[in-house]
């Protein structure tokens, strides 16, 4: 069966479904650049139809599409295509004929660092364009302040569940498929505002059942999820290399994802030089998708499945028995790595940012790997709850800075204990009082906030250099690595920013 994404992407703007306002500024936008000549970014949650919508436009325009990809290994040669290419046509183009759009996807990722030279190579060429640039991006503070300020901005929101209800009704008559009302409301309800994965998600449930009903699109989602454990004791503890392969097959998670999930298991079974060997080629299999990203190139996908399939069995050294608990990637490995964890991490980061005085860029670097070290798997849960309170956490996002199952009682109850806290401190403190004063720390953050009912501390003073120290000697070598393998950026950046309040407030 065909990708139903693809088959059913929009081809004209109308087709856009949940953004009106949106879409109908990027069609003002088109209609009227010959006057502004600006470029504009269109940015939003993944899956919500940026991309389509940049398509749809062009097919609506007669305007043919050259698309970029801004995390092109090759920045300095695609920005000269786009300028050559651009400053070329433009000469020949008075009153739109000739004219062509330029997509640049992934606009925030720039060598994952916005403030290095491909963004500014970027900025100067978008500004001196001559032909319409789209630049497409999940995270718009991850841009340039510059690129930022030179083009115009349309936002696209989650789709909601209203909007994402029509279009699956739609495949469904076009498929020829029956289906119960209440089973599409589930997939809407259950992929949160993001579109692809809702068809993608009825494709799933479609192929195995004759008429869609809610306890198909449950059964099927719980069996994505039995899939990978599954494919985790052959691959861990049964199979051969090749074995391990094919058991990968059975299994409906990208490549990206199944590394996480495999970076995080294994140590679980392997020690010693399996493990430096296992590593090894997952390190390989990163490079590979990182290949894929720079080049869109997907069929450099099967090198990476290969490295983190049979690579990694044909590490083990030892037969492995017994049972083990394997869990969901923790923070660490989805740190940064798809768009969907992205946008959790930088919705938390933004909590934070917010309420410390900090940057994002700090919150994201310096205080969340810290947070992630001592809330690991909700170990502590008192400091956890008081987390969860101070940044206003859901449980999602809980679930992704502890490392914890999302739909763990564990989760929730440290949720739910957070909540009451907000409630209390709103009432006894002004909301201000969720963690321990600077100088009640005499360890990792262990005991931290233990005592805090009697406390009234505010969220900036306190001596942050000794907690700074204290913390991190054990965790800092990872968090200089965590961030999209970036690791010189980030402990560049790390140096020049001394702004460490966030921490100081825990100790
Ligand atoms: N607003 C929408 N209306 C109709 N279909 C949509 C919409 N959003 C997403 N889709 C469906 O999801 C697919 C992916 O959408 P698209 O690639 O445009 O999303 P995106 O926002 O650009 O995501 P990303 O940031 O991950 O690239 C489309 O091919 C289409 O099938």
């Amino acid at each position: 069966m065909s990708d139903w994404t693809e088959k059913y992407r929009p081809t004209t703007l109308s087709e856009v479904r949940g953004n009106n306002k949106a879409r109908d500024k990027l069609e003002e936008w088109a209609e009227s650049w010959d006057d502004h000549r600006d470029a504009v970014i269109v940015h939003g949650s993944p899956g919500v139809g940026k991309t389509s919508a940049a398509h749809a436009l062009a097919n609506d325009m007669d305007w043919p599409v050259m698309e970029l990809n801004a995390s092109d290994d090759r920045q300095a040669d695609v920005i000269e295509r786009v300028a050559g290419e651009a400053a070329k046509s433009g000469t020949l183009t008075a009153g739109g004929a000739g004219r062509r759009l330029v997509i640049l996807d992934e606009a925030d990722n720039f060598h994952g660092n916005a403030d290095y030279g491909g963004s500014r190579e970027v900025t100067r060429v978008v500004k001196n364009a001559s032909q319409p640039i789209v630049l497409v991006a999940n995270e718009f503070y991850d841009m340039s302040q510059s690129l930022r300020s030179s083009c115009e901005t349309i936002e696209f929101r989650d789709v909601s569940k209203r909007s994402i209800v029509p279009v699956l009704r739609d495949i469904c008559r076009r498929e020829e498929i029956e289906y119960d009302e209440a089973a599409l409301e589930k997939i809407a309800e259950s992929t949160s505002g993001d579109l692809r994965s809702a068809v993608n998600d009825l494709q799933a449930v479609a192929e195995e059942a004759n008429r869609l009903t809610v306890d198909d699109v449950v059964t099927s989602a719980r069996d994505r999820t039995e899939g990978i454990f599954d494919f985790l004791d052959a691959l861990i503890k049964e199979e051969d290399a090749e074995g391990a392969l094919r058991a990968s097959y059975d299994v409906d998670e990208t490549p990206d994802e199944l590394l996480n999930w495999i970076e995080d298991n294994v140590p679980k079974d392997y020690e010693g030089p399996e493990l430096a060997d296992a590593y090894g080629f997952l390190s390989n299999a990163d490079r590979w998708l990182g290949r894929v990203r720079a080049t869109q190139d997907y069929s450099f996908w099967r090198y990476a499945t290969d490295n983190m399939t049979a690579g990694v069995a044909a590490s083990r050294r030892e037969s492995k028995g017994g049972w083990t608990r394997y869990g969901p990637p923790s923070y660490w490995s989805k740190l940064g790595r798809t768009k969907g964890t992205r946008n959790t991490r930088d919705a938390i980061a933004g909590r934070i940012a917010e309420r410390e005085g900090t940057s994002v860029a700090t919150a994201r670097r310096e205080i969340m790997p810290f947070l992630a070290a001592m809330t690991h798997h909700c170990r502590n849960r008192e400091l956890t709850v008081r987390m969860a309170a101070a940044y206003d956490l859901d449980e999602g996002e809980v679930s992704f800075v502890t490392g914890s199952g999302k739909d763990t009682n564990k989760v929730q109850s440290v949720v739910e204990d957070a909540e009451e806290l907000i409630e209390e401190a709103t009432v006894e403190h002004s909301g201000s009082a969720f963690f321990a004063p600077a100088d009640s720390s005499d360890g990792a953050g262990a005991d931290a906030g233990g005592e805090s009912e009697d406390v009234d501390v505010t969220a900036t003073d306190g001596d942050s250099e000794d907690g700074q120290q204290t913390l991190a000697s054990p965790n800092g070598g990872d968090a200089g690595e965590s961030d999209d393998g970036s690791s010189a950026d980030a402990s560049d950046e790390r140096d020049q920013d001394d702004d460490q309040s966030g921490l100081s407030d825990f100790l």
